[in-house]
């Protein structure tokens, strides 16, 4: 049977769109097209003339994708093929008369596309699989999901809670906790090479983060309920490593149950289990606060707003709980492989930090305001090592990219994470030097401000941008001052599983200073 999917996915290749998201939800119809942006005034090329891979030389590249069956690798390297092939605006054929999604590469296009998002920017969902599966179960799609009036009313809710000055650093207490217990869980998690397995740690380390910020509760990850957690994080991640691989199939399991879409509805299944245990368990311990709003930490604002149902807030709750679980752990590993692969740079940090804070005490929001170096770091390491793929737009206007016109309701993918590694806009795209960002250098190395955007942009922007932020910084700060850390194999790579993941060893050396 698998065998007839294969093959009836090879035909459905011939005619499917390389390099994008999931397919548009949204029909030309809903959308608005008697507004347009001056530019469009001008005599744009057209649409079907923006250069793109033919069929043929698509099937070729997409063998260059595929390793075994439908796994996907060196999408990064298959995405900076297309620029360098084609040029700044791409186009490829989605296929099954889905239409054509755009690759955008150069950044004053994305800011012509982010300045057209309007109130209400729309966007291809991240997981046309979970999508599928929240369609199939009733569920609401989810924040990042959401198009539309929807999304914009929670949305609104969100942005409203967390733009309260304190609302993030009053999280800081509870961060600072978070962070000394992970310093003592990989002291004694050392094997005999003093090392340990970050993949598995850095997993624990985002789930007790997320149950902070989205619950209000500490889970347990690195105690008492570590299987618990280890299998709930694995579930995560298997969710987004097949949701990678069905991407590049034939949605054949739209229409039939597939092994591979049965496989995903358990693993939805068991996720939702523990998730809706724990949103419904923090919906009723939370729900009967009485203080001042104000005070109020985050969770406990969004389940005390009168406008929002029970549902609205369930649905909120599971959207930042999953995209912290997923974005965070990985973001660890890569600035953990940074400053281990650059020991003066950590050694750099290390100086800094220390003269903020001596390693039991707590950091407090002043003593983050002194850590330029570190924040540097943290930068670099988003701009070397992108988080996702790509951000996505479907424009509600006509647009003028490049010189080409693209219709309103085109789904549009802009690349800034090919950007950030080009010569164009970094000198040496390929070193870690965190330096490029420290105003004292100068003029910055970022020459366009469109070219680096790894929380994306504008009312779309990532919703939990200042929670990873701060839970970065002050878990960074605590290691480099707690360990000397080091990474003694082969360099760390990416792979393409719906988000950009870590590949290779994941074992760092952890030499205690303290
Ligand atoms: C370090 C890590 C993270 C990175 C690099 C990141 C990046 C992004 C990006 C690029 C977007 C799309 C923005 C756009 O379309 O303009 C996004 C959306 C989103 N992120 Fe993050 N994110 C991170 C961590 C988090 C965390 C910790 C949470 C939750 C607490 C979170 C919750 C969300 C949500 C809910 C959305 C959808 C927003 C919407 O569509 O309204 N993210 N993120």
């Amino acid at each position: 049977m698998e065998r007839l999917y294969l093959k009836l996915a090879v035909r459905y290749l011939r005619s499917c769109r390389l390099l994008s998201s999931a397919a548009a939800t949204t029909s030309i119809d809903s959308v608005n097209p008697k507004v347009v942006p001056p530019e469009a005034a001008i005599d744009p090329k057209p649409f079907s003339s923006i250069p793109g891979p033919g069929r043929i030389s698509m099937i070729g590249a997409l063998r260059k994708l595929r390793s075994n069956e439908a796994e996907i690798r060196g999408y990064f390297d298959a995405l900076a093929d297309l620029q360098k092939i084609y040029g700044d605006l791409v186009k490829v054929e989605q296929g099954w008369g889905r239409g054509s999604v755009v690759h955008v590469f150069d950044p004053e296009d994305s800011k012509t596309v982010f300045n057209a998002d309007g109130r209400q920017p729309h966007i291809v969902p991240l997981q046309e699989t979970t999508q599928k599966y929240r369609e199939m179960k009733k569920m609401n799609p989810g924040l990042g999901n959401l198009n539309g009036e929807e999304w914009y009313r929670l949305r609104s809710a969100v942005q409203q809670a967390m733009m309260r000055p304190q609302a993030v650093l009053q999280y800081l207490p509870f961060v600072n906790q978070v962070a000394d217990d992970l310093v003592k869980h990989i002291k004694e998690s050392l094997d005999p090479k003093e090392e340990a397995d970050m993949r598995r740690i850095a997993g624990r380390w985002a789930l007790e983060a997320a149950g902070l910020t989205v619950f209000e509760k500490r889970l347990g990850s690195f105690g008492e309920n570590v299987k618990w957690a280890d299998n709930l994080v694995d579930i995560n991640r298997e969710i987004f490593r097949l949701s990678a691989k069905l991407k590049f199939v034939a949605p054949f399991y739209k229409v039939v149950s597939t092994p591979k879409w049965r496989k995903m509805v358990g693993l939805e299944d068991a996720f939702y289990k523990e998730a809706t245990k724990l949103i419904n368990e923090a919906i009723e311990k939370l729900g009967n606060e009485t203080g001042n709003e104000e005070e109020m930490f985050f969770a406990s604002h969004l389940v005390n707003k009168k406008e929002l149902t029970k549902k609205d807030i369930s649905v909120i709750m599971l959207s930042l709980f999953s995209d912290g679980l997923s974005t965070t752990a990985p973001m660890l590993i890569y600035n953990l492989y940074n400053l281990a692969a650059n020991k003066e740079i950590q050694q750099q940090v290390r100086d800094e930090v220390n003269k903020v804070a001596k390693p039991w005490e707590p950091f407090t929001p002043e003593k983050l305001t002194k850590l330029p170096f570190l924040k540097a770091c943290i930068k670099e390491t988003f701009r070397l090592f992108p988080i996702g793929t790509e951000i996505s737009r479907i424009s509600q206007v006509d647009l003028v990219l490049s010189g080409y016109k693209v219709p309103a309701g085109t789904p549009i993918d802009i690349n800034t994470n090919v950007l950030m590694r080009s010569t164009r806009f970094f000198t040496d795209p390929n070193e870690f030097r965190p330096q490029r960002w420290l105003r004292s250098e100068g003029k910055p190395s970022q020459a366009h401000p469109f070219a680096f955007l790894p929380f994306g942009f504008g009312p779309r922007m990532c919703a939990g941008r200042r929670f990873a932020e701060q839970d970065l910084q002050v878990v960074l700060a605590r290691l480099v001052s707690a360990f000397a850390i080091q990474h003694r194999y082969s360099p760390l790579t990416q792979v393409y599983e719906t988000l950009l993941l870590p590949d290779g060893n994941c074992h760092f050396t952890f030499t205690p200073i303290y």
